[in-house]
């Protein structure tokens, strides 16, 4: 290690390559659990992380401090820029909770005083002063300049590690902010003995930090900026009916939806998801709620319905199981079991309207807590008296049951009993023979195949209404 470090130019006391050679070992042996570099091969390990990492201090020597390493990952340029250059203060940034963790450990067992592992995304809340900043392969130069808007004192520096070609990005960072930064330096140098070309590109701040206004919210806040992150791909699992089930939890999604959440059930609201921290959670919101400030493109990829607004994560309730041994109520009780969350929404919703006494969710049915059976219900699914049932085939026979069918005895002919099911077909197969040979049809143009199954039981369940007048 030491010759290989020696040919690109850099000498370090035994004492440092002691160090190194320990961070080394540290990043082989978590490497393979972690995953936390390309790089695998020993010399390249050498030349390509650890002298490119501290070649930056040999090239640009008035390295300030304390240093920010925004977006270290394992440790890159930050930690063998700190065994180089130990007389500075280096804090070492990552949005990913495995990344920190393994720098802690790192540090810890290195006995490197002057590195503080800071385990969170950075974002331009983010107030600690620091003289400076140093970042490699973590983003576009303007995106980085913009985030360290909250910590940068004036006079501070942004140093970037490139490569060399960097010439496009340079050019959008220094339009991007032209009354905040000014481009001072753009230092091109080879790693000794290689062909790799590398280029320091250095900005410096000319203003004041920016004092972000920020009330203290009173709520735990996770800031996810990786689609990695353990509770990001939890919320992602909630796009399907089986994440749904298999959590317990559901995404309600739309201004008025997470409003009435709030306001019926805020013991079931569990965090608030946002777009970066600019839409707080609204005052009355329960404080136990958590604030999960999400980076745009997470939150692109979880808003489902490009609602752009924010979305609360909610524990669902799990229906009481039917017992159909127990007297029915007068009335209707609403079997069923549609597949598409659309059609279990909308159909829960003409239930609520048409007062249906309880609402049967048969095993074929999609849950009803699935985010878009929650929309298309308009909210009902939170106010509706909702059982679980058995599979469409373990119905009983005995139970009185209407079933609707494209051809059946006149809906307008029907006489509803006083306590009745009523079933529709599954959106594909339809309804099953058991119930055809007593079936009951809406009279339409018979060059329609059939309607919509949520569609015809509203039908149906208003026809019901009328009949009780
Ligand atoms: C491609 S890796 C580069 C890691 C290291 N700098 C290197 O050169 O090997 C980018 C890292 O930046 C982190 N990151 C991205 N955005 C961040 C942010 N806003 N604040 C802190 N870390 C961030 C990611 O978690 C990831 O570990």
């Amino acid at each position: 290690m030491d010759a290989l470090l020696r040919r690109c130019g850099i000498r370090l006391t035994p004492g440092q390559l002691g160090q190194l050679w320990v961070y080394h070992q540290l990043l082989r042996r978590f490497d393979a659990e972690l995953n936390l570099t390309r790089i695998h091969n020993f010399e390249n390990m050498v030349v390509k992380l650890y002298a490119d990492s501290i070649l930056p201090a040999i090239e640009y020597t008035h390295l300030p401090s304390p240093l920010l390493d925004l977006g270290t990952g394992p440790g890159m340029p930050g930690i063998p820029l700190a065994i180089f250059r130990p007389d500075l203060q280096l804090l070492l940034a990552d949005s990913r909770t495995q990344r920190t963790d393994f720098l802690k450990t790192a540090v810890s067992q290195m006995g490197l005083p002057g590195i503080e592992v800071v385990e969170r995304g950075i974002a331009p809340d983010f107030d600690r002063p620091v003289a400076g900043v140093i970042t490699r392969a973590v983003e576009p130069m303007a995106d980085t300049l913009a985030r360290v808007a909250g910590c940068l004192q004036q006079n501070g520096s942004v140093i970037f590690m490139k490569g060399p070609a960097c010439d496009e990005e340079i050019r959008a960072a220094a339009t991007a902010f032209p009354a905040d930064y000014e481009l001072t330096d753009d230092i091109a140098y080879r790693i000794p003995h290689t062909p790799h070309q590398r280029r320091l590109v250095i900005f410096r701040r000319k203003v004041a930090p920016e004092q972000t206004v920020r009330a203290v919210s009173r709520h735990r806040i996770r800031i996810i900026e990786s689609e990695s992150n353990a509770v990001f791909k939890d919320l992602k699992k909630l796009h399907s009916g089986r994440g749904v089930k298999k959590l317990g939890r559901t995404l309600v999604c739309g201004q008025r939806l997470i409003e009435e959440v709030l306001e019926r059930s805020p013991q079931r609201c569990r965090a608030w998801i946002s777009r970066g921290d600019r839409q707080p959670p609204p005052d009355h919101a329960p404080v136990p709620m958590e604030w999960y400030q999400l980076s745009p493109e997470l939150f692109q990829i979880l808003d489902l319905f490009a609602t752009r607004t924010p979305m609360v994560l909610y524990d669902t309730p799990t229906p009481a199981t039917w017992r159909p041994a127990e007297p029915a109520p007068s009335g209707c009780s609403l079997l069923v079991p549609f597949q598409d969350p659309e059609n279990v929404g909308a159909v829960i919703r003409s239930a609520v309207a048409f007062d249906v006494g309880r609402i049967i969710l048969l095993a074929e049915s999609a849950n009803p807590f699935h985010p878009k059976a929650i929309r298309s219900s308009s909210g009902t699914v939170f106010s509706a008296r909702l059982l679980q049932g058995p599979p469409l085939s373990e119905i009983p026979r005995d139970l009185p049951v209407i079933a609707l069918a494209a051809s059946g005895q006149p809906l307008a002919a029907t006489r509803f009993p006083h306590a009745f099911a009523l079933l529709a077909g599954m959106e594909g197969p339809g309804l099953p023979p058991r119930w055809q040979a007593n079936a009951v049809a809406i009279p339409m143009n018979p060059e329609v195949e059939s309607l919509n199954a949520a569609v015809a039981t509203a039908i149906a369940l208003y026809e019901w209404r009328r009949s009780l007048k």
